[in-house]
């Protein structure tokens, strides 16, 4: 059994259970508890606060995690990213009132700065040389420049809508942060296997998303143009119509060339395009 730390509420929550749910891992359904197992996979949920998920994966009290990257390398725990997983993207960032004129980094030193950050920001301002004086809080940590607790802030921003909001800009992106899957380094055979088939699920998913099953009907005497105008996984399935002198045409597109491909078939006289999401994809 594979125990996976994930946060029990907040930003991370909804995609970490959408993501589960994607790899075919169901979970009873009854009231959230602390741990969960699942009902046909190998694996139980620890629902946790995000601040704790780096140290229960280090530990092993956890064997696996889903986490804020930003959570991850503020707790500088010992234990490995497994994988990158493009959700919850977001940046951590120095900013200060927007009234005042900003003359670069120098401008933080002897400055108070307010955050949750402060590992991150600490090893940020020795690199740059600046001597600043870190003041942690644990949230609301954008009003504390207008209350005079702080004169700057570092935090975390994704659309910058908290800070017009607070009458701050952002000066400085120290970090760019993204949710990460993380592993304890010392796992068992057995849990790397059960690892290893969770990974294959969650690629099968990933590797569908930006792609789409199209069908359509094509002219036959313009069979060949239409086949090489498609790059498909190997080459099309084409079968014959009832109707003589057509033929259906089935293959996989990825979503980035689609509008470029859909145009030229067009072109060529395919006719009855039909465009179907794919659900997982195994290569
Ligand atoms: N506005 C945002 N846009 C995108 N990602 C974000 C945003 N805010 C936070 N995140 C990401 O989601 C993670 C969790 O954020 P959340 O605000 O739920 O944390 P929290 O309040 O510390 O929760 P907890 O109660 O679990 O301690 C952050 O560590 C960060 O990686
Ligand atoms: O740049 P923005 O899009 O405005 O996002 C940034 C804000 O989002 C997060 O807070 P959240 O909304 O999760 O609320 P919280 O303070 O309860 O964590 C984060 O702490 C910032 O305050
Ligand atoms: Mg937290």
């Amino acid at each position: 059994m594979l125990r996976i730390a994930v946060q029990a509420k907040g930003r991370l929550y909804d995609e970490t259970m959408s993501f589960l749910e994607e790899a075919d891992i169901k979970l009873s359904a009854t009231k959230r508890t602390l741990l969960v197992q699942s009902s046909n996979f190998p694996i139980e949920v620890l629902f946790l606060r995000d601040d704790d998920i780096p140290q229960t994966v280090a530990t092993g009290v956890a064997d696996i995690g889903i986490v804020g990257e930003n959570e991850f390398v503020e707790r500088a725990e010992d234990a490995e990213i497994v994988k990158r997983l493009g959700f919850s993207k977001c940046r951590l960032s120095l900013a200060m009132p927007k009234d005042i004129e900003y003359t670069g980094v120098q401008w933080f030193e002897g400055k108070k700065i307010a955050t949750s950050y402060p590992g991150i920001l600490s090893r940020y301002l020795k690199e740059q040389q600046v001597k600043a004086e870190i003041h942690v809080i644990t949230g609301s940590v954008e009003v504390s420049p207008g209350i005079g607790l702080a004169d700057a802030i570092f935090d975390i921003v994704s659309s910058g809508s908290t800070l017009v909001s607070n009458r701050l800009k952002e000066v400085e992106v120290v970090m760019k942060s993204e949710a990460l899957l993380i592993g304890n380094k010392n796992l068992s055979d057995e849990k790397k296997e059960i690892l290893k088939e969770l990974l294959f699920r969650m690629d099968a998913v990933k590797t569908a998303e930006d792609k789409k099953y199209v069908l359509m009907n094509a002219p036959k005497d313009k069979l060949d143009e239409i086949v090489a105008v498609l790059p498909g996984m190997k080459s099309p399935t084409v079968m014959p119509l009832a109707q003589e002198g057509w033929c259906s045409v089935h293959t996989v597109l990825d979503e980035k060339c689609f509008w470029e491909i859909i145009g030229k078939l067009k072109a060529l006289g395919a006719e009855g395009i039909l465009v179907l999401p794919i659900e997982k994809m195994i290569i």
